[in-house]
C-alpha cells in the first residue's frame, strides 16, 4: 500500500437520503472475458465472445493477444446460434503467435499470469511490463513452472515483472509442482494454455493453502467448454492435482455472464439503505465467486430471490433495515472482501473476516488499506494475520483513499451512501473492471434521492 500521486480528483460519494430502489444491468465478468479471450486465441478455429467486459483489464488482454497476431474484431451483432443474444461481440480469429512484441499488463493479475504461458507458444520474444504495482505482485510460481516445462525466460533474477518470454513456437509441457498459495491464478494460467503444450500439463499444488477455488473451477469449466480433457480433484482426481491433455481447442460462441463481484456494491446499496436492487441475467448456475453474495449478504441481514421473466432471470436483493456482523472465511471469495468489510463497518455487531492473507498482494495491500481508510472515517478495524476484525462505530465524512484499487473505490462508495461527506480519491480507478461505475452509481440513486 503506497500513497497515490498528489491528490487525484476527489469524487463526493453520493449520499442516499432514502432507500435505494433500482434495477442495475451489470457488465460482463472480467474473469470470464479474459479466460474466454485466451481460450479463443488458442483455439483451432474462430470463435465469438458476446457481451464481453470492456474495461482496462480486458482491453489490455485483447491488445496483448492482437499484438501477438490474434485477430479480435469488435462488432455489434446478433447471435447466429439461436439464444437471441444481441449487442456487442468480439470475433476472435486465432493465428500463429509471434514476437517480438511488448505486452502491457497494467495491474491485471489475469494478464500478467495468464499470458506468459501463451507467450511460450509464440515464435519470438514477448516482453511483459506493467504498472509499478505489477512488479510487486507474485509471479515466481508461473515463471519457475514454465522453465520446468521447457521455456526460456529472462526476469532479472527477481521472479517478477518485467520479464521476457523467449517463445520457441511450442513448449514441451509435462508435470510440474507449484506453490499457488499466493494466487489461484498461477494454477489457472498453466491450465489455460496446457492443451497447447506438446505433452499437455499436470499441475500439482504443493503449498499450504489455495485461495479462490471458484476461479480454478471456472478455468476447468471453460476449458471443458472448448473441448479440453481435464482431470481435477473435484471430479474424482487426486487432491491438488490438475491435468489438461494435449489437444486442439474448439472455437465457441460464448456469452459472458454479468460480473457478480461487480454486482456487489449495488447489492450492498440495497442492504445498507434498506432498499431493493435487481440485477438482470444473474446466472442460475455459475462458477463466479460473486454468487456467494446471495448467502453472505443474506447472513448480513438482506433477503434475496430469483425472479424469472420470459427473457431472463433476475436476482432481487432487499435490505431489511438491519445489518448484522459476520464471522466468515473468505478464502474462496477473496475479491469480495473490500465490499463485505465496508458493509461490516456499518453493521450492528462486530465481524471477523478470515482466510485472506493473500489480499496483501492484490491491487494494493487490501487489509492495510481497508483498515486505514475505515479507521480514518472513525471506524475501529484491526488487521489479523489473515484478515480483519471490524467493530462498527459511528463513522464521519472524510477522504477515502483508493490506492489504484477499483474495489477500494467501490467499498468507499458503499460507506458514502449512509455517511455524509465521504470523498473517494480517484474514482476513475474503477475503470480496471467497471469503467462506468460513477454513472451507474448515480443512476441507481436517482430514484432514492441523493446528494453529495
Ligand atoms: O482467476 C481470476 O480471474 C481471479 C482469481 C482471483 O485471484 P487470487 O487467487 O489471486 O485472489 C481473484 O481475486 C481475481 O480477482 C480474479
Ligand atoms: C484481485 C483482483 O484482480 P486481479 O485480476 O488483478 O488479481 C480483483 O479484481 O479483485
Amino acid at each position: 500500500m503506497t500513497e497515490s500521486s498528489p491528490h487525484p480528483a476527489l469524487w463526493p460519494a453520493p449520499y442516499a437520503s432514502g432507500a435505494v430502489e433500482a434495477t442495475v444491468t451489470v457488465p460482463g465478468s472480467k474473469s470470464v472475458t479474459n479466460r474466454g479471450l485466451v481460450l479463443a486465441a488458442l483455439a483451432a478455429e474462430p470463435g465469438w465472445l458476446r457481451r464481453p467486459l470492456r474495461s482496462r483489464d480486458t482491453l489490455l488482454m485483447a491488445e496483448a493477444l492482437r499484438a501477438m497476431g490474434v485477430g479480435i474484431e469488435e462488432t455489434v451483432s446478433s447471435s447466429s446460434t439461436g439464444d437471441g443474444t444481441t449487442g456487442e461481440a468480439w470475433r476472435v480469429i486465432p493465428s500463429g503467435l509471434h514476437g517480438p512484441v511488448t505486452v502491457d499488463v497494467g495491474n491485471a493479475g489475469t494478464v500478467m499470469r495468464f499470458l506468459p504461458p501463451v507467450a511460450t507458444l509464440a515464435d519470438g520474444p514477448v516482453r511483459f511490463d506493467g504498472d509499478p504495482r505489477s512488479y510487486e505482485r507474485p509471479l515466481h510460481s508461473v515463471i519457475d513452472a514454465l522453465r520446468v516445462l521447457g521455456a526460456r525466460i529472462d526476469d532479472d533474477g527477481r521472479g517478477s515483472l518485467p520479464l521476457t518470454v523467449h517463445g520457441g513456437g511450442a513448449l514441451d509441457g509435462g508435470a510440474v509442482e507449484i506453490d499457488a498459495s499466493a494466487s489461484s491464478q498461477f494454477v489457472s494460467a498453466l491450465l489455460l494454455s496446457g492443451a497447447r503444450f506438446n505433452q499437455g500439463v499436470e499441475v500439482r499444488h504443493v503449498g499450504s493453502v489455495l485461495p479462490s477455488m471458484p476461479h480454478i473451477r471456472m478455468t476447468v469449466d471453460m476449458l471443458r467448454g472448448v473441448g479440453a480433457q481435464v482431470d481435477e480433484p473435484e471430479t474424482g482426481g487426486e487432491p491438488n492435482v490438475w491435468r489438461v491433455s494435449s489437444g486442439a481447442l474448439l472455437g465457441r460462441d460464448l456469452t459472458v455472464e454479468p460480473d457478480l463481484s461487480n454486482a456487489q456494491p449495488f447489492l450492498a446499496a440495497a442492504l445498507v439503505t434498506g432498499g431493493r436492487v435487481s440485477v438482470p441475467d444473474w446466472p442460475v448456475r455459475t462458477t463466479q465467486p460473486g454468487d456467494a453474495l446471495r448467502e453472505i449478504f443474506t447472513a448480513m441481514g438482506g433477503l434475496c430471490e430469483f425472479t424469472e421473466t420470459a427473457e431472463s432471470t433476475s436476482l432481487t436483493f432487499t435490505g431489511t433495515g438491519r445489518i448484522h456482523g459476520v464471522d466468515l472465511d473468505l478464502s474462496e471469495v477473496g475479491e469480495l472482501t473490500p465490499g463485505i468489510a465496508a458493509v461490516a463497518a456499518l453493521a450492528d455487531s462486530p465481524s471477523t473476516l478470515r482466510g485472506v492473507a493473500h489480499l496483501r498482494l492484490h491491487e494494493t495491500d487490501r487489509l492495510a488499506a481497508l483498515t486505514k481508510e475505515i479507521n480514518e472515517l472513525g471506524g475501529d478495524v484491526t488487521e489479523t494475520a489473515d484478515g480483519l476484525h471490524i467493530r462498527p462505530r459511528p463513522l464521519h465524512g472524510g477522504v477515502f483513499h483508493t490506492y489504484e484499487d477499483h474495489r477500494m473505490a467501490t467499498a468507499g462508495s458503499i460507506i458514502g451512501l449512509v455517511v455524509k461527506g465521504v470523498e473517494i480519491e480517484n474514482v476513475g480507478t474503477t475503470a480496471k473492471t467497471l469503467p462506468d461505475f460513477p454513472r451507474m452509481w448515480t443512476d441507481m440513486l436517482a430514484g432514492a434521492g441523493s446528494g453529495a
